[in-house]
């Protein structure tokens, strides 16, 4: 994969600026200093004595973390007061006129495939493998990696994940697709691309096999602020019950899906007193999972970008993107394919949910199936080519034979 971009740093560095944004919320400058340097901890913010639970209250993290993955119960009453339990179908049902179901849809889909070139993206939590209670053991079936495989021969396809590139790498194992960790802060190309390093943020490296790669890492300066706050937060929470933190090279993941919720407050407020000394770290919300990371412009929306302009792909009239992903982050890549009707964003969902997709798949067993549909449909398509090309051939030959005859 040829790694380009003219894009500037996504590295927003006005310290004023991120002095007077409130934390947790990401501070979207219209500019970017490249080239500005990381010295650990920066500017020093008035600091509250740790401890106050009204900092998660009011700052609406506690709610947040009660939406971030609710059960279905809840979402029932959420979404429409006056339904019972029985009439989930119903308000699922009606939510889905919204958001039809990209299985139903699949010839609508196609139909606008045609003549274009197709790029898959997919998130991998909750989308390529179920949610399970311990995140090292959300491993992907064999079927699905199968399933993956096969789509990655007739399409490019990347897995852009909030995890570490590393550990998704573990968890899928394909070489055949490209990799965006880190909410996309750290891509890296399939090992038999040819690479370039003519980026700012690209750097060379080794992958798995020991083979020379091009990485894109535009929250690189971050390193050693990200390694030292999950070093801190895995002191400050072990005390909770079920916490557990994840360290994903360019962000931290805090869980708090195994723990009481009663002691949510206590973890909530832990993160944000340990945010409090790094102005330049934010906090976003996945599934039951706090995501610490760097306040860059950077995020899976970006991350599609880059891979589709790496690839040659941002012709936007020639190329249909298709990005599948179950959880907030994914949004911003829904954004990016929603704008100019560039692509389909796909929502995995079994609940009602507020979406910039187009199209929505129940759960990882329906994003199998439409994997396989996609890959059905190609081979089809591929075969129909063949025999029209072969009964053109004939019929250029029996043409050509009638000609001598005469
Ligand atoms: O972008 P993703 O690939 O969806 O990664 C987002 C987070 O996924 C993982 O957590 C989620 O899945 C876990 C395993 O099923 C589940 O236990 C957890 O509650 C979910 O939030 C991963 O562990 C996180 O670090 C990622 O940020």
């Amino acid at each position: 994969m040829e790694l380009k971009s003219n894009q500037a740093s996504p590295v927003l560095t006005d310290p004023a600026s991120l002095n007077k944004s409130k934390l947790g919320i990401h501070s979207r400058l219209p500019y970017s200093q490249p080239g500005a340097s990381f010295s650990g901890k920066c500017i020093a913010i008035p600091r509250k004595k740790p401890g106050k639970l009204d900092d998660v209250r009011s700052n609406g993290w506690l709610d947040a973390m009660k939406s971030s993955s609710p059960p279905r119960k809840k979402l029932i009453k959420d979404f429409n007061a006056d339904v019972g339990l029985d009439d989930f179908d119903i308000a699922y049902c009606s939510w889905m006129l919204k958001y039809p179901s990209a299985l139903k849809y699949f010839e609508k889909i196609m139909s606008e495939a045609k003549k274009k070139k197709i790029a898959i993206f997919s998130d991998y939590d909750g989308t390529l493998s179920p949610i399970v209670d311990d995140p090292d053991r959300a491993i992907m079936s064999d079927g699905m990696r199968s399933a993956v495989r096969n789509v990655a021969k007739y399409f490019p396809t990347a897995i852009i994940t909030g995890r570490s590139r590393d550990k998704v790498y573990d968890l899928v194992g394909l070489t055949e697709l490209y990799y965006a960790g880190s909410h996309g802060m750290d891509i890296m190309g399939p090992v038999d691309h040819t690479v370039s390093d003519d980026h700012p943020n690209s750097i060379k490296s080794t992958d798995q096999q020991g083979k020379e790669v091009n990485l894109f890492q535009p929250a690189r300066e971050f390193l050693p602020m990200i390694d030292e706050v999950f070093r801190t937060l895995v002191e400050n929470t072990k005390s909770i019950k079920g916490a557990k933190v994840e360290n994903h090279k360019f962000c931290v993941s805090v869980h708090y899906r195994n723990v009481d919720e009663k002691s949510w407050p206590t973890i909530a407020q832990c993160v944000h007193d340990v945010l409090k000394d790094y102005p330049r770290l934010r906090l976003t919300h996945g599934r039951k999972v706090l995501e610490v990371r760097p306040v860059i412009d950077w995020n899976k929306g970006k991350a599609v970008e880059f891979l589709l302009e790496s690839l040659g792909l941002s012709d936007s009239d020639d190329v249909l993107p298709i990005y599948i992903g179950d959880d907030r982050s994914d949004e911003d890549a829904f954004k990016v394919l929603r704008k100019g009707n560039r692509g389909y964003g796909i929502l995995v969902s079994s609940v009602p949910k507020e979406t910039k997709a187009f199209y929505s798949l129940r759960d990882p067993s329906e994003v199998q199936e439409f994997l396989l549909s996609l890959v059905r449909w190609k081979k089809l398509e591929k075969e129909l080519e063949s025999a029209t090309s072969s009964l053109f051939t004939k019929g250029a030959q029996a043409t050509s034979g009638l000609e001598k005859e005469r």
